[in-house]
């Protein structure tokens, strides 16, 4: 093949797929760097960086010019294809967020009756924010209960992040009793870290959950654990529909 104005069809495409080649490397490479510009982020609007993209298209349509490109072609490609690294790199950024939030955490034993206070404000903080069908009686007559009766009846162990307890689980003859996460670290892997914990290091198959709390039920399912049971009443004979779940064999 020898220049565009004589090429064939077939010669122009092969030249087109040529560079198509070098193109893709090309961007494989950035999108490298770009995957290293979103770990370092600190928050998903430095991700989307507006200013910065509007220099890159002032750059490149620069460029564009000084090769004989179309800087609206040049602009209109880059524009497509930042919007699509942006993508790519809020996903690399969210799980670097995971990561982070995971290796931070730290599941300990329960220092005993002097923290108990703290982890009654984790139980009352989650318990507001997922039992809402709990009777204000009952709500207090548990948290009465917590620290003289529940608390000392099973193996307690503490999640904390920076040195702050966030969330505990208690666990008895393979039986998670408790599990609770301060609703303001929600979302964040207390939950996930705790239960791996109990199922790992403590023996957990089994776990019962309030047929009113949904949000509990999903979270040991999508956990692996599967219904084996109901019970009209809860433990104490009160009209709490409980589930059974038991850990699927895997
Ligand atoms: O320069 C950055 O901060 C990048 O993350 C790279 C990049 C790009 O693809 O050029 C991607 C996302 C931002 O919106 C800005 C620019």
């Amino acid at each position: 093949m020898n220049n565009q104005q004589t090429a064939t069809l077939p010669e122009v495409r092969a030249a087109i797929d040529a560079l198509d080649g070098q193109i893709v490397e090309l961007i494989a490479t950035r999108q490298r760097w770009v995957e290293a510009a979103g770990a370092l982020k600190s928050d998903t609007q430095a991700v989307r960086a507006p200013d910065r993209v509007e220099q890159v298209i002032a750059k490149v349509r620069g460029l564009a010019v000084d090769h004989g490109a179309s800087p609206e072609v040049v602009e209109a490609a880059y524009r497509a294809l930042i919007s699509a690294f942006i993508q790519h790199e809020l996903a690399v950024h969210e799980r670097s967020l995971e990561h982070a939030r995971e290796t931070d955490l730290t599941i300990r034993p329960t220092h005993g009756p002097d923290e108990f206070p703290a982890l009654v404000a984790i139980w009352r903080s989650a318990v507001r924010a997922t039992h809402d069908f709990l009777a204000e009686d009952d709500f207090a007559r548990i948290e009465g209960q917590l620290a003289d009766a529940y608390f000392p009846a099973v193996t307690l162990v503490v999640a904390e992040r920076d040195g702050k307890p966030l969330g505990f689980a208690g666990v008895a003859n393979g039986g998670l009793e408790m599990l609770f996460v301060d609703d303001a670290a929600r979302g964040t892997g207390v939950g996930s870290a705790l239960l791996a914990h109990t199922i790992e290091r403590l023996g957990v198959t089994r776990v019962d959950v309030n047929e009113q709390n949904p949000g509990a039920h999903g979270f040991y399912v999508s956990r692996g654990f599967e219904e084996v049971g109901r019970s009209e009443l809860d433990g104490d004979g009160r009209p709490y529909p409980i589930l059974h779940l038991a850990l699927a064999a895997r």
